[in-house]
């Protein structure tokens, strides 16, 4: 039987609560779509710095290198806040798992589910019918620039962030955005800021470029600020998103918002071999952790994901995929998506009905 090794790194927050709840989907899936899945759980994150000092222990990345993906939940959380800025979660752990794999094209699908039009921020007629997807540049940009940091000068301190492209880091997330697009609807979307930025100017030119070998799709360019709105007036329009690193961080979180939630946010981080990492979109969520309220279904869609990037496991992908909808259909939400007639469920309730509809629905098609 086919077999893979996960590494299993649920970290802080809300992490813990949603790994542990999807796990059991995974494993459902994997044994009724004929395939074995070794996990290996190892610590990230505030909750590795308590355990061992670090945030990103060697440990760690032994379990990672012997994987062929990761599944991650999230880290960071006010008690770490404090620490050095190279020590605390984010930059120790996440920022360095990313560059150290090479993953450097960020997968994020937008998805509004009809469902669910009465939980978006928009009316129902403008979020309807949204379903995108952002490819977000992963390992370059102002995220890992040099020089970056601190120093003091004569009028006080001074920060740093360098924000810089080669083309090639432009190049292999751009042709991966257009495979993406060739098999959508074929528009892709540049979003820059090419009228001040000179990396933008590079990734415009890249971009173009590329496009030569992609003429069945349609490229458009977008300034970030007008993106941003757009996202807002017109989210339907959109059907392939390239970003640089920050403008995908931030336009993703608005995406999701759009959608309904947060927790709806799904994502692969790939590079150019099979191996990736997968996380919902979102952080530790401090503000709801350890209630068993968090919505469980960007953790569940990302272990779909790790399926159809990683193993290639598409028609298992597509069943937790499908499980998630139908479950949403007949109107069980958590606590970020309810709304007068739904049926409220808890972080693990509503896991557990994803499971069920998963078996349902295979029974059925037997
Ligand atoms: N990949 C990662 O590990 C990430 C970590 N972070 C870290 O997470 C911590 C909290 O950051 P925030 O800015 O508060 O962002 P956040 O993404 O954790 O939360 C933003 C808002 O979305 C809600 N939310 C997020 N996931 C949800 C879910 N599954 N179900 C329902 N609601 C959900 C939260 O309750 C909160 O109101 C920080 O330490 C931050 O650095 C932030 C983003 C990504
Ligand atoms: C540490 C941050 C870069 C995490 C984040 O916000 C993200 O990946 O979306
Ligand atoms: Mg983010």
């Amino acid at each position: 039987m086919k077999t893979y090794r996960v590494a299993v790194l649920a970290g802080d927050g809300i992490g813990p609560e949603l790994v542990r709840a999807t796990i059991p989907i995974l494993r459902l899936a994997s044994h009724l779509y004929g395939f074995e899945l070794i996990f290996e759980e190892a610590l990230v994150g505030g909750t590795a710095i308590e355990a061992t000092g670090k945030a990103l222990p060697p440990e760690t990345l032994e379990i990672c290198k012997r994987s062929q993906a990761i599944f991650f939940g999230a880290v960071g959380g006010k008690q770490w806040e404090n620490l050095p800025p190279e020590k605390q979660p984010e930059r120790a752990a996440l920022l360095p798992l990313r560059k150290t794999f090479s993953l450097f094209a960020n997968i994020r699908p937008v998805y509004c589910y009809p469902e669910l039009l009465d939980a978006s921020p928009l009316k129902p007629e403008i979020a309807s019918g949204v379903d995108l997807i952002i490819v977000r540049e992963l390992t370059g940009g102002i995220y890992f620039g040099q020089p970056k940091g601190k120093i003091y000068t004569e009028q006080g301190e001074r920060a740093i962030d360098t924000l810089v492209y080669e083309t090639s880091e432009i190049e292999r997330v751009s042709i991966i955005a257009f495979e993406i697009a060739l098999r959508r609807k074929k528009i892709l979307t540049l979003v820059d800021k090419a009228n001040v930025l000179e990396s933008s100017v590079l990734w415009r030119k890249t971009v173009k470029e590329i496009s030569k070998n992609y003429p069945d799709v349609q490229l458009n360019f977008l300034y970030v600020d007008n993106a941003a709105m757009q996202m807002v007036l017109r989210p339907s329009q959109f059907d392939v998103l390239l970003c640089e690193n920050l403008f995908g961080d931030i336009l993703s979180d608005e995406a999701a918002g759009i959608a309904g939630s947060l927790g709806l946010l799904a994502s692969a981080s790939i590079g150019s071999t099979k191996f990736g990492l997968y996380e919902p979109a979102g952080g530790s969520a401090p503000d709801i952790a350890g209630k068993n309220i968090a919505n469980p279904i960007a953790q569940i869609l990302s272990g779909a994901l790790m399926f159809e990037y990683s193993f290639h496991e598409e028609a298992a992908a597509q069943a937790i995929k499908t499980a998630v909808g139908d479950v949403l259909k007949e109107g069980y939400r958590t606590l970020d998506i309810a709304k007068g007639s739904s049926r409220y469920c808890s972080t693990e309730e509503f896991a557990d009905k994803v499971a069920q509809k998963l078996e349902e629905n295979f029974k059925k098609q037997k």
